[in-house]
């Protein structure tokens, strides 16, 4: 599909300067990609706003207001809201019950998680504390990843098909299931709506409609681009106060496979960490997006989808006797993680002020939280005893 826009002067992978496959640019190797993958031409990155279009789904049929017909029975989001924080638990893991540790979270009924916390008392009897947290919806550990994509990020789906724009946030304490739920490559939710995304693209609607793929990583307030060796970026407003990110790589993608090597490779310069800073990716953002642009429209942007895998949500407070470095890792992630729910909470409360200059992750993310936009925020949790302070922080954190 979309085959014939294929021929246009942007830079193959393939070949040239600006192959993956070796050669300057992005100077990587990761196989062979699909021919048919192209880097864009580095954008101004506008972001247009011909949006306001009726909420029709990909077939041209009104979206109700109430519960969304993607997501099928299951799917309860509603898109008159403008934000839905979820909550995951994972499964008690193979150390954890090596230890004897217990599962302290309890689903009660099908949006409370309670969280039932282990005390001592001064004459030294134990008791239990319980602490209930409502949310949208609650996931429990045998929830698979294709039933929390179709609650969450599938009626979005629909939603950037409208000239939307969509984003999806994993927040919580490291190894509590972010990357598992949103940049699993086997069935992350990136991956699952790629699914949607490119079987929608194959109506004759929007056959002008390309998506555009871009990965990049905040680390300590700074912007590095993930297809193209960690380059470092910047991120500028525009005299229409829109944020662009000068010269970041975006590839045209055709395919969900074009899409998995894309990211592939991203994810392999992330984790090796090309710079020699931030070894440990759970002290940096992910952030990968699928911009649908209209080459009808000298390639504005239709709809867009970030998914986001936030740095473990605990790195935030590390101070006291860590090193100088982790300090500032954890004061930079502590201001982000900060000024991220301060912006949730504006765009829930429908506030005409967005506090996104606070940290570099809402300023980039700036058009997640203005305008026609709608945010899913999955707050990962591990089920432990050992991690109870760490789960209560991030329920209180999605707590709205
Ligand atoms: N819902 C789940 N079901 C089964 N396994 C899970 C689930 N969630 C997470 N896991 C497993 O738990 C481990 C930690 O998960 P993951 O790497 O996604 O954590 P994380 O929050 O992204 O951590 P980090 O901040 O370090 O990146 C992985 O081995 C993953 O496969």
């Amino acid at each position: 599909m979309h085959g014939g826009s294929n021929n246009s002067s942007n830079n193959s992978l393939n070949s040239s300067n600006n192959s993956l496959n070796g050669g300057g640019g992005g100077g990587n190797n990761f196989g062979t990609l699909n021919s048919r993958i192209k880097k864009a031409t580095p954008l101004p990155t506008t972001i247009a706003k011909k949006n306001a279009q009726p909420l029709l789904n990909a077939y041209g049929i009104p979206i109700s207001s109430g519960t969304i017909s993607r997501g099928g029975k299951n799917s309860s989001f509603d898109l008159t809201d403008k934000i839905r924080v979820c909550v995951r638990k994972r499964p008690l893991n193979k150390n954890e019950l090596r230890r004897g540790e217990s599962d302290i979270t309890e689903l009660a009924g099908k949006r409370t998680l309670v969280i039932n916390e282990q005390k001592t008392k001064v004459d030294l009897t134990r008791y239990i504390e319980r602490h209930a947290f409502t949310f949208d919806d609650v996931f429990d550990s045998h929830v698979t990843n294709e039933e929390v994509y179709k609650r969450t990020a599938a009626p979005l789906v629909d939603y950037i098909f409208t000239g939307g724009k969509a984003t999806c946030f994993a927040y919580g304490q490291t190894g509590s299931g972010k990357t598992y739920t949103m940049l699993n490559e086997k069935n992350g939710l990136y991956v699952l709506a790629a699914g949607d995304i490119f079987s929608m693209l194959n109506h004759p609607d929007y056959v002008n409609i390309i998506p555009h793929v871009s990965f990049y990583e905040i680390y300590q307030g700074q912007l590095y681009d993930l297809l193209n060796a960690r380059k470092k970026l910047f991120a500028r407003e525009d005299g229409k106060q829109q944020v662009c990110i000068a010269g970041l790589t975006e590839y045209e993608c055709f395919s969900v496979d074009d899409l998995m090597k894309i990211f592939g490779h991203g994810n392999n310069v992330r984790s090796t960490g090309a710079t020699g800073a931030n070894a440990d990716s759970s002290r940096s953002h992910a952030i990968l997006q699928i911009c649908l642009k209209d080459k009808s429209k000298k390639m504005s942007v239709f709809g867009k989808f970030s998914f986001i895998d936030l740095a473990g949500s605990e790195r935030g407070a590390d101070r006291g006797d860590a090193d100088r470095q982790t300090r500032m890792e954890g004061s930079e992630i502590n201001k982000s993680l900060l000024a991220l729910k301060e912006c949730i909470r504006a765009l829930d409360q429908v506030s005409k002020h967005t506090p996104f200059r606070q940290s570099k992750l809402t300023q980039v993310l700036k058009d997640s939280f203005i305008g026609n936009s709608k945010t899913c925020m999955i707050a990962t949790v591990s089920p432990n005893s050992g991690s109870c302070e760490h789960t209560l922080n991030t329920l209180r954190y999605a707590d709205r």
